[in-house]
């Protein structure tokens, strides 16, 4: 779906990704995971062509990425960051709507049918029925986030770019939010590809992981070969024990100081 072949980007005199080769196939979860500054943002900015690489190639369904154009990306790619959406006056249906952008013409009319049942399955299943109306700018944080997502569903990309998704949400929103991902990307065999900070919500959530520190690709693999405590302290410099979950049987961190307290 994805290749990364040899990518290379510089600010100024800082060269920030040196060298990245990677390759993700169609219907995968990638978790992109690293130290602050390791390059997770930048490679996703190349990965959704806002940002060009200084050298090497990315390539989306065996298409150069540059060949693509705005519109045409849009149909393939769709990007939901952090804090997805401003709290501003737009109702949550008219939101939904923008994600059409792809298949509108230029006097913003869709070009075929069956938009209006799409949004409206989006709206159950996002459980947003209620919400509709209203303006995003009284929603919770929560809410506004499921709309952002519901937004980039509208979208029907084939891939997903996530930018830390759940940082500004509470644990009841971080689960909410990572299983409604979970449960679309199995739908569709959508390809998922989100820079995550919380180890253990990649660990449940993701298929595979790849792990970055100063630009350079060091791990990458299963979450069982990833979230072990000798490469999350080459990674972050913080010591930690390995626990299995329960439930899904992948490794879950539990943090230590060097006393083991
Ligand atoms: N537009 C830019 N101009 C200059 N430097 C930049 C720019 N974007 C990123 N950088 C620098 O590149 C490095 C990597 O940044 P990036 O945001 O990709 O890291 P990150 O791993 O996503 O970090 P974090 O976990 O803190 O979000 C940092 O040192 C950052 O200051």
């Amino acid at each position: 779906m994805i290749h990364v072949q040899g990518v290379c980007k510089t600010y100024g005199r800082q060269t920030v990704l040196k060298g990245v080769d990677w390759h993700v196939q169609r219907g995968e979860f990638w978790g992109i995971i690293g130290p602050n500054g390791s390059g997770k943002t930048t490679l996703l900015n190349l990965l959704s062509g806002v940002e060009r690489p200084e050298a090497g190639d990315i390539s989306l369904v065996g298409k150069s990425l540059p060949s693509y154009g705005r519109k045409a990306l849009s149909r393939k790619l769709a990007v939901l960051q952090q804090d997805g959406l401003p709290p501003m006056a737009f109702p949550v249906r008219q939101v939904l709507e923008m994600g059409r952008f792809p298949f509108q013409n230029w006097r913003g009319q869709e070009t075929g049918d069956g938009a209006a049942a799409l949004l409206d399955e989006i709206v159950n299943r996002l459980d947003l029925q209620g919400l509709e109306n209203k303006p995003l700018h009284v929603l919770s944080g929560g809410q506004r986030q499921r709309v952002a997502l519901g937004k980039v569903m509208a979208q029907q990309p084939e891939v997903v770019l996530l930018d830390e998704p759940t940082t500004y949400l509470d644990i009841h929103y971080q689960m909410q939010f990572m299983e409604l991902i979970s449960s679309w990307q199995q739908a569709e065999q959508l390809t998922v590809i989100a820079v995550m900070h919380d180890l253990n919500l990649a660990a449940l959530y993701c298929d595979k992981l790849l792990a970055l520190r100063e630009g350079k690709v060091v791990a990458r693999g299963k979450p069982s070969e990833i979230i072990a405590p000798e490469i999350v302290k080459s990674l972050f410099e913080v010591d930690s024990y390995a626990v299995m979950h329960p439930d899904r049987q992948v490794p879950q961190l539990l943090l230590r100081n060097e006393h083991g307290i």
